[in-house]
């Protein structure tokens, strides 16, 4: 096991009260596979990837475990946590424009993350900079050109490439097609193929993304999240195949190439949730018991499990 997260809590607080974004998150990451995390706008994905990382505000009350090879991120002081980030995960932030920094060229940031968590001296941090924008199919003589230059898909190469200067063996990728060509979609799908599954030995993903056509083409396992939680997990194939959450059948039955989720109702308040699964107001299925009791995690196959009681 790479990753295990255990009962992971990210409360914020509000002036209403507290914003539930991650309530309750169990979730494993075995090496060398990509994870699909899906699920509608604010759910609490990216929240999870900033928990992980230790990238969130500090404002956030965070609880629970996150146990990268056994050692509990939650628990590291920020040095050691710094460390990490520089050399084990590194996550891919959803907006290349805003995460780029403008006044700094791609190379120089690229060289910057090999300095500082490699090691590597001027010289050979630039060379290095050039390989892998080479790597990510970025010409090396554009090493010298400013985010602002670059058109959306090789600024999300830029973007790949800065989150592979520190060798990570786990990735965190979030929406990293969204906004762009489908056409350049497909070249980032297969780019970020390559550089987990085409390298040895395979690295990890944690793949958050709106869209299932591409957590269809990348993840070999998906989890699944409303409202804070895990509702359904488990391989790809059969998540697709044989969904088993109400939620879940909504989102596939939804169409997959405009990400749209047409499931009636409003995702509900993470200051108020309902009572009972979070879902039941939305849900065709809910009977009596939905509206009061919180529904556990049932396993119902070899790594199949639903927060349904009637799945
Ligand atoms: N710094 C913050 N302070 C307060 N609330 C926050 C903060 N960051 C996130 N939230 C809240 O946490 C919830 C989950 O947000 P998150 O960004 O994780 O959703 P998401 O699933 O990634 O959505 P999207 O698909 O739109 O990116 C939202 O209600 C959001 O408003
Ligand atoms: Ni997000």
């Amino acid at each position: 096991m790479l990753l295990k997260i255990t009962n992971l809590r990210v409360y914020f607080k509000s002036a209403d009260g507290f914003v539930k974004a991650a309530d309750g998150v169990d979730l494993e990451l075995y090496p060398g596979e990509i994870l699909g995390l899906v699920g509608e706008t604010g759910s609490g994905k990216t929240v999870l990837g900033l928990a992980i990382t230790r990238l969130l505000p500090k404002t956030a009350a965070v609880s629970g475990e996150v146990l990268y090879r056994g050692q509990n991120l939650l628990a590291l002081p920020e040095e050691e946590m710094r460390k990490v980030r520089g050399r084990q995960v590194s996550m891919i932030f959803q907006n290349p424009l805003s995460s780029l920094n403008p006044a700094l060229s791609i190379g120089e940031q690229i060289a910057e993350v090999l300095r500082e968590h490699q090691g590597l001296k001027r010289k050979a941090a630039w060379q290095r900079a050039g390989e892998l924008l080479e790597l990510t199919g970025i010409p090396a003589k554009w090493i010298r050109s400013y985010p602002h230059e670059l058109s959306g898909g090789m600024r999300q190469r830029a973007m790949i490439a800065i989150g592979l200067a520190c060798a990570p063996s786990l990735l965190i990728a979030d929406e990293p097609t969204r906004g762009l060509d489908v056409t350049i979609q497909v070249q980032i799908v297969e780019l970020l193929h390559a550089v987990t599954k085409g390298v040895s030995p395979p690295r990890s993903m944690l793949l958050i993304t709106h869209d299932l056509g591409v957590a269809a083409a990348l993840t070999d396992r998906l989890a699944v999240m409303y409202a804070g939680k895990i509702v359904e997990y488990g391989r790809t194939g059969e998540v697709f195949r044989n969904p088993r959450h109400p939620y879940t059948r909504a989102l596939l039955d939804s169409h997959p190439s405009n990400g749209l989720i047409a499931t009636k109702g409003f995702s509900p308040s993470l200051i108020n949730l309902p009572p009972g699964c979070s879902f039941h107001p939305r849900c065709k299925k809910a009977r009596k018991k939905c509206a009061h009791e919180p529904p556990l995690v049932q396993r119902i196959g070899m790594d199949h499990g639903v927060r349904c009681f009637y799945a």
